[in-house]
This record gives C-alpha cells, sequence and structure tokens, in this order.
C-alpha cells in the first residue's frame, strides 16, 4: 500500500553518524512526518539539495570535509528558499549566534530533549508551507492564473472574487494545515469543500460530520471511535470518523456549534495529531487533513466567550470566506439558466425561455438564503412549467412583500438613512415623486417591479405616474 508523504517536501538529515540519522528518522516518523532523506557524507549535500525537492535541513557541524557551517554559507546562497536548523553535538553559545547570523532557523543541542527538536521541526514544516503558498498565491493572483478549472466546474460563477477564492484554493490544497470556511448558509460552502478534497491529491475519502446538535460523548463518539464495552450500549467496537478519513479529508460541518469542550478536544487533535478511542488508552496518529465550516461570525463567538480563542487562531490561519449572493449579483442569470437545464432535464421537461424581467427582478431581491434559495425558486417554476416562456409568478411568490436590502440596512444604522444628513427635509409630494422614479430606474422601466419595491399594488403606482390634468 503506497502511503502519503508528509509534508510534501523533503527533510533532509545531515550527519556524519548513521546512528544518529536513524534513530532522528524513527523518531520523526513517529511524529507523522516520513518524507525524510538522509546524508552522512557532507560532499553530498549540495548534490542533493539540487536533485531532489527538500524543504528543511537538519544539519551536524562536526563533519570530516565540510563542516557544517560552511554547508550552512552555501545553502543560503545556493538554496535561500531552504530552512536549515542546526543540531550541533556542541553546546557553544558564539557558535550558536554565529549560525544563526548564518541564516539558520533554529539550533539545538543533540543532548536536547528529543520533545524539543521535533516541536522545532514541526514549526519549521509550517512555516516553509505558509512560504510556499504565499509563493503560489502571488504567482498565481499575478497571472491570474487557475491550474485545475475542471475541480471547480460544479461551482456556477463568473465572479471576480469567487476566481480569486478558487485561485487561494488551488494554493493551499496540499497543505496539510486546517481549513476554515465561512459564509451564509447556502452560499456553496459544500462545493467548495469538495474542490479542495478534489485538489489535495489525498489518497483518503472526503468524510462530512455535521457537529451542530451533537453532545460531547458524541462527538468524540463519532470522531475517535470507541473500544468494545467502553460503555454500556458499545457492544462491538467501531472506528470513528477520523479513521474512515484514512489520509483524506475530515469535514467538520457547523463548527460555530461545537461545544466549549468539544472545542478543546478539537483543539488538541489539530495541536497533537493524535486521539484516543473511548475506552482506550493508546494514541492513534490522525493522518486526514481537517476542514471546518459555519455560516456563523467566529469572531463575533470568540468575542462572546462562545468559542475559544486558541482555537479560532489556529482555524483561521487559512480563511476561505465565500460572499452571499447579494455581494455578486451578476451571478444570478449564470445560475437561473444552470438550475433550469438541471431542473428541466430532472423533470423530463423541454427547457422554457426565461423573460427578460427575471433578470431585473432577482436583482432586486437580497436572497437572505443565497444559491440554495434561488434553487429553490427555479425548481419550483420549472415544477409549474407547461410550456413556451418560463412564468414570473413562483419567483414574485416567493420574493413576496421582503424589504429591499437597503431598507433593512437603514435600521441597523441611522445614519445611512438617506435623509439623516440633510438640513432641511424635501416636501412630501417631491420625496414620493423621487422614490417613485429611482424605483422606475431600478425596475428598468417595468412597473411591476417598480411596484414591488416600494411595496405598493402596481395600480397605485400606474396612478401616481398618470400626468396630473
Ligand atoms: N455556485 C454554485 N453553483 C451551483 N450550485 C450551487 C452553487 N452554490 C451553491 N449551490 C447549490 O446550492 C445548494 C446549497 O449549497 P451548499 O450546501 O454547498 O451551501 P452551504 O454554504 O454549505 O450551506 P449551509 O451553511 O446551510 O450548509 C446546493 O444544492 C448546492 O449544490
Amino acid at each position: 500500500m503506497s502511503v502519503t508523504l508528509y509534508p510534501s517536501f523533503s527533510i533532509l538529515l545531515v550527519d556524519d553518524e548513521p546512528d544518529w540519522l536513524y534513530s532522528m528518522g524513527i523518531s520523526l516518523e513517529r511524529a507523522g512526518i516520513n518524507n525524510i532523506l538522509t546524508c552522512s557524507d557532507s560532499r553530498a549535500v549540495m548534490k542533493m539539495l539540487a536533485d531532489n525537492p527538500v524543504g528543511i535541513v537538519l544539519l551536524d557541524l562536526t563533519m570530516p570535509h565540510l563542516s557544517g557551517q560552511e554547508l550552512l554559507g552555501m545553502i543560503a546562497e545556493e538554496h535561500p528558499g531552504v530552512t536549515v536548523i542546526i543540531v550541533s553535538g556542541l553546546n557553544q553559545l558564539e557558535t550558536a549566534v554565529a549560525c544563526m547570523r548564518g541564516g539558520a532557523f533554529d539550533y539545538y543541542v543533540k543532548t536536547s530533549e528529543e520533545e524539543r527538536i521535533i516541536k522545532g521541526v514541526k514549526r519549521a514544516v509550517r512555516e516553509q508551507e505558509l512560504q510556499r503558498e504565499n509563493r503560489e498565491l502571488r504567482t498565481r493572483f499575478l497571472y491570474d492564473r487557475l491550474e485545475h478549472p475542471e475541480a471547480f466546474s460544479n461551482i456556477i460563477t463568473g465572479d471576480k472574487g469567487m476566481r480569486s477564492i478558487f485561485q487561494y484554493i488551488e494554493a493551499v490544497a496540499v497543505s496539510s494545515q486546517p481549513i476554515l470556511v465561512t459564509g451564509e448558509s447556502g452560499v456553496g460552502k459544500e462545493l467548495v469543500v469538495a474542490a479542495l478534497h478534489k485538489l489535495s491529491r489525498r489518497k483518503g475519502e472526503l468524510v462530512a460530520v455535521n457537529v451542530a446538535g451533537l453532545d460531547d460523548t458524541m462527538v468524540a463518539d463519532t470522531l475517535f471511535g470507541h473500544l468494545k464495552g467502553s460503555y454500556t450500549s458499545a457492544g462491538e467496537a467501531r472506528g470513528g470518523m477520523i479513521e474512515q478519513a484514512g489520509e483524506g479529508t475530515l469535514f467538520l460541518d457547523e463548527i460555530g456549534d461545537l461545544s466549549l469542550a468539544s472545542q478543546v478536544k478539537l483543539l488538541r487533535l489539530l495541536q497533537e495529531g493524535e486521539y484516543y478511542p473511548i475506552g482506550s488508552d493508546r494514541p492513534r496518529r490522525m493522518r486526514a487533513r481537517v476542514v471546518v465550516a459555519t455560516h456563523q461570525e467566529l469572531a463575533d463567538r470568540q468575542a462572546a466567550g462562545q468559542f475559544r480563542k486558541d482555537l479560532f487562531y489556529r482555524l483561521r490561519a487559512h480563511h476561505l470566506h465565500i460572499p452571499p449572493l447579494r455581494k455578486r449579483k451578476g451571478d444570478i442569470p449564470l445560475l437561473v439558466d444552470h438550475f433550469l437545464e438541471e431542473a428541466s432535464r430532472e423533470f423530463g421537461k423541454k427547457k422554457a425561455t426565461v423573460p427578460k424581467e427575471l433578470a431585473i427582478l432577482l436583482s432586486t431581491y437580497d436572497f437572505p438564503g443565497n444559491v440554495r434559495e434561488l434553487k429553490a425558486m427555479v425548481y419550483d417554476a420549472v415544477s409549474f412549467h407547461q410550456g413556451g416562456v418560463l412564468s414570473m409568478e413562483a419567483f414574485i411568490r416567493a420574493i413576496g412583500g421582503r424589504p429591499a436590502e437597503a431598507l433593512v440596512e437603514r435600521d441597523a444604522d441611522p445614519s445611512s438613512n438617506p435623509f439623516f444628513a440633510m438640513e432641511r427635509l424635501p416636501g412630501f409630494s417631491d420625496a414620493i415623486e423621487l422614490l417613485v422614479s429611482e424605483a422606475i430606474r431600478r425596475a428598468e422601466g417595468n412597473q411591476s417591479i417598480a411596484a414591488r419595491l416600494l411595496g405598493v399594488s402596481q395600480s397605485a403606482l400606474s396612478k401616481r405616474l398618470k400626468p396630473k390634468s
């Protein structure tokens, strides 16, 4: 069975003592780091760096032929992107200072606790991954490049902001760090997570767990599994979702609803990469990558003491925010066409023609339920469709008398009231005339849409519009 290498770049261990290379290699593998190369001949190091995608070097100082300090200078000059950690038998302050000045990332003495060295390597891996993602992002944005547009084929959009999100996804997809996906309900977070998984090139499955409504024991049991007899109803041992995801992606949806006690468990899982099945005192290693999503404002929940600050900071290192549909109205006609096609196929009907006014009507609506709401409207309209031009009825019914966005915003902030800053208010009939002409402009001359915008009947509006005799 082939095993996914972690991290995506190699870690080169350089030391003239084969025993140290062997034992350090085993310790790193136990900590989940298995993309390792070793070299016991200092003269071969530069060739290995030229031939392999090395991101980090663990370098001994005292070696025959070339010293570690000499090699450090050569690496810094020829491979400035490579992180060098010195692991030396010498505990000398001046040497350590000289190495750090020469560009070393860290300096450890071989006799220090191995645990500390492993932690240092993990920190360097994270740093190296972030640097690589930054570089990737810069080139992608600079050349406006998408390498795998097919991975996003299920996400219908023509929006520039969404394209930048796709570029970001391509840059972070192979990283092992957790990813936070936020956005209002119905914006397409699940589709984004599926694309992320596809691009991660991971061998395991995408396993989704909705944590809303699960108490602490259920969260632990679902994720970590249990041993046989670990509690009264645990008749058989059962592996959890982490095990099921294998080397794939563990997707935790509705993370904003996770209780504080479960948040501690999740933080520990992300920090240590280990978990204990219920009833077991032997830790298991998580090989999956964690992606979490929420429609809630985590910053607000954190400020209110309902979400742990440390977990929030850990999760938001890689953050994708999907904008609501009302902020990318250009997508509405594309989505209508897409769902029309899909629904017609499902209902076995001929695809209807869309009336020109539909786009205007929908552009005046703020879609609190986002793409999911639009999809339901189109499906509803198609289910009643008899042939010819699609009726606007289903859409008008769904939108009903909902106030337009501007009116809702005014309640939240009095200064956004258009009259707020006016010293003298316009006369009553002047104000109404201005309002009516603005509604007609926004509805592109369509009186029934303008009437809906104003919350009056069409006949009331046309009376206003009649020239006075
Ligand atoms: N850009 C899009 N193109 C095509 N379909 C979309 C798009 N965005 C969302 N959808 C569809 O809208 C519905 C809702 O999307 P999804 O379930 O991904 O939303 P969500 O953000 O995860 O919502 P929630 O927070 O409620 O779980 C799904 O049927 C999805 O296929």
